[in-house]
């Protein structure tokens, strides 16, 4: 570089819109003024890509990985600020055509959305980058901007403005290829003179630029673009380290997936699966809304949170999304609207759901902890993902009465392990395991061998009924009136029947009147004397248990009594009221029977009157066994 007469100096105007442009951005404040740094620095990276595409299409020789790199350097003594690439340059021609002139079409879109920023404002300095007019966003933090460039073959000029109305031109000497910038800071930009500030603008925003980026003589950017690797140079290190960097999480990952396509769409990318679930993102509506991988266009980020890239309910998975397929200055309106981003989202969604497949045949103690964490979340998928219904309905794991706690059986298993004479697949919903064990409804199950899933989790009773049948078998809750009990080819058992059942039943109905909608003989019971279920279309136990939790003032629907005449208690109210169909005794004992089903299945609303009727009759049993 040497010194240039005036005479050499052309001056040039900006084109009114430019104007109108720089104006705004040389006014106004900014929120984050910091993106300047992101956009000079995608600027060197795009130069040097050029350098690199060139050289493999021309001569087809790879670059040398230290040839090309970006040099930064501050002083912060005299706010100056230097950042140099050795990319392909600008002749003075396209100095004129790329800085002198706003050439893209988002631009009079970009002066809109200021403009309304702006009568709101503050300016949110993102939009900048997103326009495609990043390069002036080196306004917001000084008053002069000076580039000296060269590209092969042509000579080198030096560009100057201060963004209000000119700029000049003129020829320098320079024997390299590539471009400088250089400016001084405004004094409330001196931040930027900082090294810490640099460097942490640099990891945020373009640590895996594929090229090195150099802080006074220190390499900035440790990481490599890893996702552009194949998996087989990728070390599992490296790979946790990247996992830790783009989730912000202390633990390695449970998983990752490489996927690398090429084809209607090009992309790479690298998803990682976490060990846990962040606490408040299950059950939580909406909390996984705003998440998602990065999004990268040619190793550029984009957009740290994409929530485009996938559906909600597969936004727990971290990573990084990059593609070929969009411009640079991609907008979010864009990155929304376009059918790249659809396509992407497709495939990506597809991998995914096989990926998880595979985690569950290939490694089950994987998917057991991936299940365990997020299970609930895919299950959400099956009312919003229709496309992918089948494949989630297989990645659903349950509990049942023939798993241990904590194992999981899948509807297939079920289905394949359930006798000929099945024709339906049983569950049975509640808060815990112990609870359900315990329920009255499971003792026909239980005894005759039948598997019955339980579902203890919070989600299953919105998703599960709506799952209707599989494999041609339709899903059944045993809370359900109208199960198809085979005929009992049970051992004789003595029961009472006939009018003597007939009649105690009708002293129950009279006892318990409008709470109940029937009082019927049981056909499931075994050793419980009493239990209440459903009729066909009445609410599963638990989902009225939430509904009321969640302050609904729904009337709970009346369920049907079942009684079971063999069990004893029932044989004795047979024969009490054989004696004197108006015995006190036989009404408190069936109000007990009713409440004791209604605590068991966590629906009594007040243990008063249970426990006072409770002691009442041990007064009586203690009282008849003194005599
Ligand atoms: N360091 C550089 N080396 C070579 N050309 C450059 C450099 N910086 C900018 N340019 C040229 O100037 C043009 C305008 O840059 P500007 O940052 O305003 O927009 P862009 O880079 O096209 O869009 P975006 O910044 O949103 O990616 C670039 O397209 C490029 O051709």
């Amino acid at each position: 570089m040497s010194d240039t007469t005036p005479s050499n100096i052309q001056e040039f105007e900006y084109k009114a819109e430019m104007k109108q442009l720089l104006n705004l951005i040389v006014h106004s404040l900014y929120t984050h003024p910091e993106i300047f740094l992101r956009e000079l620095v995608s600027n060197a990276s795009d130069a040097m890509s050029k350098v690199r595409f060139a050289r493999l299409t021309e001569s087809g020789e790879a670059v040398d990985a230290e040839e090309l790199k970006i040099s930064i350097s501050v002083d912060k003594e005299t706010r100056s600020f230097v950042i140099e690439d050795n990319g392909v340059g600008m002749t003075e021609e396209e100095l004129i055509a790329n800085l002198g002139t706003v050439a893209k079409s988002g631009t009079l879109g970009f002066l809109q959305a200021m403009k309304e920023q702006q009568a709101g404002g503050q300016l949110d300095a993102n939009l900048i980058g997103q326009f495609g007019v990043g390069f002036y966003s080196v306004f917001m933090v000084t008053d002069e901007v000076c580039v000296e460039t060269r590209s092969e073959g042509s000579d080198a000029c030096r560009w100057r403005s201060t963004g209000e109305g000119t700029y000049t031109i003129e020829k320098i000497d320079r024997s390299e290829r590539g471009t400088r910038i250089s400016f001084t800071l405004k004094e409330d930009a001196a931040e930027f003179a900082e090294e810490y500030r640099i460097e942490n603008i640099i990891r945020k925003y373009s640590n895996f630029v594929d090229y090195p980026i150099y802080l006074d003589g220190k390499k900035l950017n440790s990481v490599t673009a890893l996702w552009q690797k194949s998996k087989s140079e990728m070390k599992e290190e490296e790979v946790n380290e990247f996992y830790k960097f783009v989730s912000v999480d202390f633990q390695d990952p449970l998983d990752y997936l490489h996927i690398s396509v090429e084809g209607v769409v090009s992309f790479k990318a690298l998803l990682f699966l976490p060990k846990e679930a962040p606490m408040d993102m299950l059950y939580q509506q909406g909390a996984l809304e705003n998440h998602g991988p990065q999004l990268y266009v040619r190793k550029v980020l984009i957009q740290h949170e994409c929530k485009d890239l996938l559906p909600e309910y597969l936004r727990f998975i971290s990573g990084v999304v990059d593609t070929e397929d969009l411009p640079l200055n991609v907008s979010r309106e864009v990155v929304q609207s376009s059918p790249v981003m659809s396509k992407i989202r497709q495939i990506l969604t597809g991998k995914i759901l096989s990926w998880f497949e595979r985690l569950s045949t290939e490694e089950p103690e994987k998917f057991r902890q991936f299940y365990k964490a997020f299970g609930p979340v895919i299950k959400i998928g099956l009312n919003s993902d229709f496309a992918n219904r089948d494949k989630l309905i297989e990645l659903l794991r349950f509990e049942s009465t023939k798993t241990e706690e904590g194992q999981y059986v899948t509807l297939r298993e079920y289905v394949e392990r359930m006798g000929d004479e099945q024709k339906e697949i049983y569950y049975l919903s509640g808060d815990n395991r112990r609870q359900l064990l315990s329920q009255p409804n499971l003792e026909y199950f239980q005894k005759k061998g039948v598997e019955v899933l339980l579902l203890i989790d919070p989600v299953d009773v919105f998703v599960i009924p709506s799952i209707n049948e599989y494999d041609s078998k339709p899903l059944k809750s045993i809370e359900k009136a109208d199960i198809d009990f085979a005929s009992s080819d049970d051992e004789e058992k003595e029961s009472v029947s006939g009018t003597m059942i007939e009649s105690l039943l009708k002293v129950f109905k009279e006892t318990l009147g409008e709470r109940v909608e029937s009082v019927v003989e049981s056909h499931r019971l075994v050793s419980s004397p009493v239990t209440l279920v459903g009729g066909s279309d009445a609410m599963d136990s638990q989902v009225e248990k939430m509904l009321k939790m969640m302050n609904k003032d729904s009337a709970s629907a009346k369920k049907i009594l079942e009684v079971n005449p063999s069990h004893p208690i029932i044989r004795n109210l047979a024969s009490l009221s054989m004696l004197n169909e108006h015995d006190p005794m036989i009404r408190t004992v069936a109000e007990q029977l009713y409440e004791g089903a209604l605590l068991l299945e966590g629906n009594l609303d007040s243990s008063v009157d249970f426990v006072s009727r409770m002691n009442e009759l041990i007064e009586a049993a203690t009282r008849s066994s003194q005599v």
